[in-house]
């Protein structure tokens, strides 16, 4: 951890719109571990009824939550049965939550106290083709304490074109956008209050002669290897003081009909 710590922080003190990619985080074998730990979960969901539920949005135009297509989540809540089917996503979420907040509440004094120990995550999976997030900031205001987003993605059969790319808006100017693939490994960091992203709509791999190409067929399922997994952490501000209002220039370029 101290080794991404001078250069994630050097990051998020660029602003808004700052985004710190690291690849290769954890390593190829603990990598591949979380993978089988989160399919694991997500295939008890079928005799565990309400473990993974329809993942959920606000669509910040119209102010309403609304269940998005395809994508499944659920929070990853530690305790022994958990525990015992997913111990790495546990340790993982315990760890960075403690680490990078320490380590964050040293370097960033007077912009962000955080909660050491206070989180919340989502394990998400998208199952189908043309699952997509639409464009929002990860607070939804209302007493919302998450400041700091830490994604991880557990994608080792991505390939470049399999869609399903974090895509990072720039504050001043809706047509300027970065896409980040979700590979294996990588970790993405970013201001839960003020970066505004989406995750662009999963294709489905066909065969074409003797090559794999990358389609759009929404609604199809994606092979069970092609399935998009990332494990989302929030940390959280110790005071809702801290949490900005996404300024009204930004509101209005991104979201223009919010009101
Ligand atoms: O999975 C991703 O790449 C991003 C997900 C996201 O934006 C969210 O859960 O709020
Ligand atoms: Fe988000």
């Amino acid at each position: 951890m101290t080794r991404i710590a001078d250069d994630l922080v050097d990051e998020l003190k660029r602003g808004d719109d700052a985004v710190y990619v690291c690849d290769n985080f954890l390593g190829a074998t603990l990598s591949a571990q979380m993978r089988r730990e989160a399919e694991k979960m997500y295939d008890m969901s079928s005799e565990t009824p309400g473990l993974f539920v329809k993942s959920q949005s606000i669509d910040a135009r119209q102010n309403r939550i609304y269940e998005k297509e395809h994508v499944y989540a659920m929070q990853v809540m530690g305790g022994n049965t958990q525990y015992d089917m997913a111990p790495k996503l546990v340790e993982y979420i315990v760890h960075m939550t403690s680490v990078l907040g320490t380590v964050l509440n040293h370097a960033l004094k007077g912009r962000a106290a955080l909660s050491t120990k206070l989180q919340s995550n989502k394990l998400a999976v998208c199952t189908n083709g043309g699952a997509a997030y639409d464009k929002h900031i990860d607070n939804g205001g209302a007493g919302d304490l998450r400041k700091i987003s830490i994604l991880y993605y557990m994608n080792p059969m991505y390939k470049r074109g399999d869609g399903g790319c974090f895509r990072a808006f720039s504050s001043t100017d809706s047509s300027v956008y970065r896409d980040i693939e979700p590979v294996a490994d990588r970790l993405v960091v970013f201001w839960s209050d003020a970066l505004v992203h989406s995750v662009t709509p999963m294709l489905n791999s066909k065969s074409q002669g003797n090559a794999e190409v990358s389609v759009a067929c929404a609604g199809e399922p994606l092979d069970r290897s092609k399935r998009r997994y990332a494990l989302t952490i929030w940390l959280c501000s110790e005071s809702i003081t801290e949490i900005r209002d996404l300024p009204e220039s930004v509101r209005k370029l991104h979201f223009p009909l919010t009101n």
